[in-house]
């Protein structure tokens, strides 16, 4: 990263809340059980998380189960407001989880014609992009199978292939790549370092620190909803497999 390349992706100071109904119940001691609370429990997910990303970054999210890292995903996507603080974006981020929504009940290549439109893509753009997709995907065979029929690694294959097959300012992804086999992986992580150097920014959420290590120049620790460790993948990753 230069000085000169732009800000991307801002946060600022950003706090989430997930407001939630408690049935009390979970308690299984009777003091507990005296205890519990029914009603509204509310998580806070992210305690004020700040940093700045620049274009060309490629950004590893790491932390243990429940840190707050799909939060922080789904807050620079937009699809969360904050409880406090900001996220400012230089354009429209798009977000692949392993729980994009595609429909089990059509087929592959419907599903693909879908994920594109809903990626912003024009239907001729999906058509003319439509062989790469499947090729990368791995699936050909099984591309006029109903979607409810795939496992879900290859559910995986065919969301991620459709996502990579545009190029994104900002592409976050969230964990696709651990579904997917070797081969898969390695071309995959191929795909996000060819983003990146078209000066794109990539957020990739991983619990694989191969693939974190592998694929990207700097590295966000998520700890209890705040930011742990920012910096060097060697040194983050490192100190936080310390901390296990
Ligand atoms: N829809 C929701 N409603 C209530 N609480 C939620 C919701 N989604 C997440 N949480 C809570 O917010 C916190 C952060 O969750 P998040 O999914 O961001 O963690 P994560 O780091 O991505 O975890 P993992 O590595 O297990 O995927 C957790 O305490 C979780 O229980």
């Amino acid at each position: 990263m230069t000085e000169a390349s732009k800000p991307t992706v801002v946060v600022d100071n950003l706090h989430i809340d997930y407001k939630t109904f408690a049935s009390g119940k979970a308690a299984n001691d009777r003091r507990a059980l005296m205890q519990r609370q029914r009603g509204v429990r509310v998580v806070h997910a992210l305690k004020g998380v700040s940093f700045v990303v620049h274009e060309g970054e490629s950004i590893g999210v790491i932390g243990h189960n429940g840190s707050g890292k799909s939060t922080l995903m789904r807050s620079i996507a937009g699809l969360h407001t904050p409880a406090r603080g900001a996220v400012y974006a230089a354009s429209r981020p798009a977000l692949l989880g392993v729980n994009a929504a595609l429909i089990g009940d059509l087929t592959g290549d419907r599903n693909v014609m879908l994920g594109g439109l809903a990626l912003g893509m024009t239907p001729s753009e999906v058509e003319s992009r439509r062989d790469d997709i499947v090729d990368f995907s791995g699936i050909r065979e099984f591309i006029d199978l109903p979607m409810k029929a795939y496992s879900s690694g290859m559910a995986a294959r065919l969301r991620f292939s459709i996502a990579i097959s545009r190029d994104h300012q900002i592409l976050l992804v969230d964990e696709a790549l651990a579904v997917g086999d070797k081969d898969f992986r390695a071309k995959s992580e191929q795909r996000i370092r060819d983003l990146r150097e078209q000066a794109g920014t990539v957020f990739l959420v991983s619990h694989s620190m191969r693939s974190i290590m592998d694929t990207c120049t700097r590295v966000l620790w998520i700890d209890h909803g705040t930011l742990k460790m920012d910096g060097d993948p060697k040194e983050v990753v490192s100190a936080y497999k310390k901390s296990r």
